[in-house]
């Protein structure tokens, strides 16, 4: 029976990313037997602008039936002024919190084609290829009480809540320790341990799950040191475990590393391997509509779908070495452009990449 996979382009750049997406799909559809059905919904600025919420009943419901889904990005400018209640990251948040997308894996891997478009000097990172597994349903993102309220002087305060249970904080070491079984037996927890009682609960608990994973060399390391040592000598890292906001902060430094943000997949995983599929960028209003926009992040984000999700390793495979195949032909969007390298849009670089996948076995 074939799969089905709810597709959600989202707002800014997210329905030109994910376009080149869906022709690599339609060409792993036409070539290579994958069969799967798609259908569109609509999420955040977009789903506000045509049903008033950015968190549709009728996306959730989709989702839910759907075997996979496959997101853009959501969010801009255009609906800054709005409540925090109906903007559109809402309807990001809303999905991960009723899909239980509880764990978030985001590779940081340098493409050997790029070591030129990396922040870092060749030696340090060469070679890189570090797994961030970010907590992805708890802490500060979803903890009570929350809101802006009146202090006792009269004035206003902005509150938010970081709070996580032993069990959330289990279940997502768990899943890190699996990840460092897999690889290279090595992980690193970030938390700030030294100030925070909740991440001193975090980094108990990884203590005791740990017992579990005897073979795994695990270390822990505070945030702040954790930022600096990633732009100092990442290479020390191979499976970083964080929290929710941690994670989302430090994914976006390691994406520079990668040479661009636009390198980035990412899979938000239930407790059944049930995931959703995006890259770890944003709507970047900046460059929207332009055509300009890296669609790599979310072509190789739905490789992971096929990788996690459908367990198609070899479609999965095909999707990254179509990737390695294009930068390997000089082709670069302009956020990884640099000298005598070919310099090219949006739709060249998805064309690029389905031309390579064509030209395989
Ligand atoms: N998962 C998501 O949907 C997601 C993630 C992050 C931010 N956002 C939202 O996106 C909006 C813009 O946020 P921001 O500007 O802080 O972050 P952003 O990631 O959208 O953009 C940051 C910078 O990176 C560049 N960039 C991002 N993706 C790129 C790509 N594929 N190719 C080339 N360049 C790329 C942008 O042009 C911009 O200069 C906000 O509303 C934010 O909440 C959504
Ligand atoms: C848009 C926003 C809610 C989201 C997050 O903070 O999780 C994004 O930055 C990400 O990294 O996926
Ligand atoms: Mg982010």
């Amino acid at each position: 029976m074939s799969k089905k996979i709810a597709v959600l382009p989202g707002d800014g750049i997210g329905p030109e990313i994910v376009a080149e997406a869906l022709k690599v799909l339609d060409c792993l559809r036409s070539d290579f037997g994958v069969d799967v059905e798609i259908e569109h919904a609509l999420i955040g600025g977009a789903a506000y602008d045509a049903t008033g919420t950015p968190f549709p009943e009728e996306t959730l419901k989709l989702c839910r039936q759907a075997d996979a889904v496959l997101l853009g990005a959501v969010g801009g400018p255009k609906w800054e002024p709005l409540d925090y209640s109906v903007r559109p990251e809402r309807g990001l948040l809303g999905l991960r919190a009723e899909l239980e997308l509880f764990a978030n894996l985001r590779p940081a891997i340098l493409y050997p084609q790029l070591v030129d478009a990396s922040t870092l000097k060749a030696d340090v990172v060469s070679g890189l290829d570090i797994m961030i597994i970010r907590e992805l349903t708890g802490g500060i993102y979803f903890g009570k009480p929350r809101g802006v309220r009146t202090n006792d002087a009269g004035e206003r305060e902005g509150y938010n809540t970081l709070v996580y249970s032993e069990s959330e904080i289990r279940r997502i070491a768990k899943v890190a320790f699996d990840v460092a079984m897999k690889r290279n037996k090595r992980l690193c927890s970030i938390d700030k341990a030294n100030v925070l009682e909740c991440t001193e609960l975090w980094r108990q608990v990884v203590v005791e799950t740990h017992k579990d994973y005897p073979e795994v060399e695990l270390s822990h390391m505070y945030v702040d040191n954790a930022a600096m040592q990633l732009v100092r000598n990442p290479k020390q890292f191979d499976v970083m475990l964080t929290d929710n906001m941690f994670g989302d902060i430090l994914s976006d430094c390691a994406a520079m590393l990668t040479g661009s943000i636009g390198m980035l997949p990412s899979a938000s995983m239930d407790k059944n391997g049930k995931g959703m599929y995006e890259p770890i960028h944003g709507s970047a209003p900046d460059i929207a509509g332009k055509g300009i926009a890296n669609p790599i992040a979310t072509i190789l984000s739905l490789g992971m779908m096929l990788r996690y999700t459908f367990n198609d390793t070899v479609n999965a495979d095909r999707i990254e070495k179509a990737v390695a195949q294009a930068l390997e032909e000089d082709h670069r969007t302009a956020d990884i452009y640099s000298e005598h390298t070919i310099k090219c849009s949006t739709v060249d670089m998805g064309n690029a990449i389905v031309g390579a996948m064509r030209g395989q076995e």
